[in-house]
C-alpha cells in the first residue's frame, strides 16, 4: 500500500479504473451512525465537491460532504457504502476537500462480499475485511491510496477516527460480474461485466470507461469527448471484453454529441489468444468505416464475426460519444473465465453462502470445494458452479 498526499493523476491507470461507488454506477450510501452536518450521501456524488463561504442552515456551516458531530464519547464514526459495481478495489481517494479545521485525523476503510440484499443491521455483522488500516489524512486534500485486496467486494466501510468530515470517497477498481446474471448474449465491453479499457488516443474532456458505463448518458460530459485534431490521424479506444467472444451486435452512440459528433467510426478485434494487441498486424477489421450522424444511437450487426479479446474503436477524426455496445456471446473458454474469476475472488464467507445456498451443498461439501481455490481456467468447470449459470 502506498500513501500520495498529492494528486492521483501520477498513476493514470488506477485513476482510470471506474468509481466502483459512484452514484453514476448506483452506488448507495446504506447507512452511517452520525450525518448531523452533513448527508452521507454527498459523499458518492460523481461532480467534485463545493463550497459556500458563510452559508449557514439550521444545523451549522454547509459542507458539500458526510460530516458529523463532535464526539464527546470514546468511539469513532462509520459509513456503510454499496458498490453500484461490486468489484476488486485497487485505488481509494479520501478527498477531504474544504474540511479544514473539521477533517478526521485518520481514516480505515474495510470490505465485505454479501448474498441478497442485507439491510444495515445485517451488514454490520457482516465478516468486514481489511483494507486500509488508521491511516492519517490532511484536510482539503485529495487522500490517494493504493490498495491490494485479494476479493471481490460488495460493500466498504469508511471510519473516521474519532470523527470530522469527508466531502467525497472514491473507490477505483476492478469490476467482477457476478456470472449467474450474464447471459447468453451479453454486452462483452460494458463495466459491470467487466470489460476494461486498454488504451486511449485522448481523454482531454472526459475518461473512455463512460463509453461502457451502465444506462443511458444524461449529457455530453457523461460520454468519452476528445480534444479537436490539428493533425491527419484519427482518435481510437481500445476495450479488453469481459471474456473471450464473438461480436455480433455494436450500438454506436453518438447522444448529446451533436457539433462534435466524429464523421465516421470503425470497429477492429485482436484474439490475444494467439496474437499480441500491440502489434499492428494482429487486428482484423469487424465493422468497416461507416457514416456517423450526431446525436444518434445506431445500431450495426456486424458483417465479421470472429472470436476475439479486445476491440478497438476508431473514430474519424474525433470527436466524443455516449456509449459503445458490443453485443456477442462468450467462447467456451471466455465462460470458463468469467465463472473462475468471480468464484476465485469470493471472501470465504460469501464462497460458502453461495455454495451451501443456490447450490445446495452442505456445509462440508462447500468448505471442500471453497478450500479448493483458485479454480484453474484451463480445467473443467466443476458441476455445482454450472449448475449455477
Ligand atoms: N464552522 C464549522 O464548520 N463548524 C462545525 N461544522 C459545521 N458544519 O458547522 C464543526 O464544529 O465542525
Amino acid at each position: 500500500m502506498s500513501r500520495n498526499q498529492e494528486h492521483a493523476n501520477d498513476d493514470p491507470y488506477r485513476s482510470s479504473l471506474p468509481d466502483l461507488a459512484s452514484r453514476i454506477y448506483g452506488g448507495s450510501a446504506a447507512y452511517a451512525n452520525d450525518e448531523l452536518f452533513a448527508e452521507r450521501e454527498n459523499l458518492l456524488k460523481p461532480e467534485e465537491p463545493t463550497y459556500q463561504p458563510y452559508s449557514f442552515g439550521h444545523k451549522g456551516q454547509i459542507y458539500d460532504g458526510w460530516e458529523t458531530r463532535r464526539r464527546r464519547e470514546p468511539g469513532h464514526d462509520h459509513a456503510i457504502i454499496r458498490l453500484g459495481l461490486p468489484g476488486l478495489i485497487r485505488r481509494l481517494v479520501v478527498d477531504t476537500s474544504f474540511f479544514k479545521g473539521n477533517y478526521p485525523p485518520e481514516v480505515s476503510v474495510q470490505g465485505c462480499a454479501v448474498e441478497g440484499y442485507p439491510d444495515p443491521a445485517e451488514l454490520e455483522q457482516a465478516d468486514w475485511e481489511e483494507i486500509l488500516p488508521p491511516s492519517p489524512v490532511e484536510g482539503h486534500t485529495r487522500n490517494v491510496f493504493d490498495v491490494d485486496p485479494p476479493h471481490r467486494y460488495t460493500h466498504v466501510r469508511l471510519c473516521m477516527h474519532p470523527d470530522g468530515g469527508i466531502a467525497r470517497l472514491r473507490v477505483h477498481g476492478e469490476p467482477v460480474a457476478d456470472p449467474r446474471w450474464i447471459s447468453d448474449r451479453f454486452d462483452l465491453a460494458a463495466l459491470e461485466n467487466g470489460g476494461r479499457v486498454t488504451g486511449c488516443s485522448n481523454m482531454f474532456f472526459s475518461s473512455p470507461s463512460n463509453l461502457f458505463a451502465p444506462g443511458l448518458a444524461r449529457v455530453m460530459g457523461e460520454g468519452w469527448e476528445t480534444a479537436r485534431r490539428r493533425d491527419d490521424g484519427n482518435d481510437w479506444v481500445s476495450v479488453r471484453l469481459a471474456a473471450a467472444g464473438t461480436v455480433e451486435r455494436a450500438e454506436v452512440d453518438t447522444s448529446h454529441f451533436k457539433g462534435n459528433a466524429p464523421g465516421w467510426a470503425s470497429l477492429s478485434g485482436c484474439d490475444a489468444r494467439e496474437a499480441d494487441p500491440d502489434d499492428p498486424a494482429s487486428w482484423r477489421e469487424l465493422l468497416p468505416r461507416t457514416r456517423l450522424q450526431p446525436d444518434t444511437c445506431h445500431r450495426f450487426r456486424l458483417p465479421v464475426r470472429t472470436e476475439v479479446t479486445h476491440v478497438r474503436l476508431d473514430v474519424f477524426p474525433d470527436g466524443g460519444m455516449a456509449r459503445l455496445r458490443l453485443h456477442g456471446r462468450a467462447s467456451e473458454d471466455g465462460s470458463r473465465h468469467l465463472v473462475t474469476r468471480w468464484f476465485n475472488r469470493l471472501p470465504p464467507s460469501q464462497a460458502r453462502a453461495v455454495l451451501t445456498g443456490e447450490a445446495g451443498l452442505d456445509a462440508a461439501a462447500a468448505a471442500a470445494l471453497s478450500a479448493r481455490r483458485p479454480l484453474s481456467e484451463e480445467e473443467a468447470l466443476p458441476t455445482e458452479l454450472t449448475a449455477l449459470l
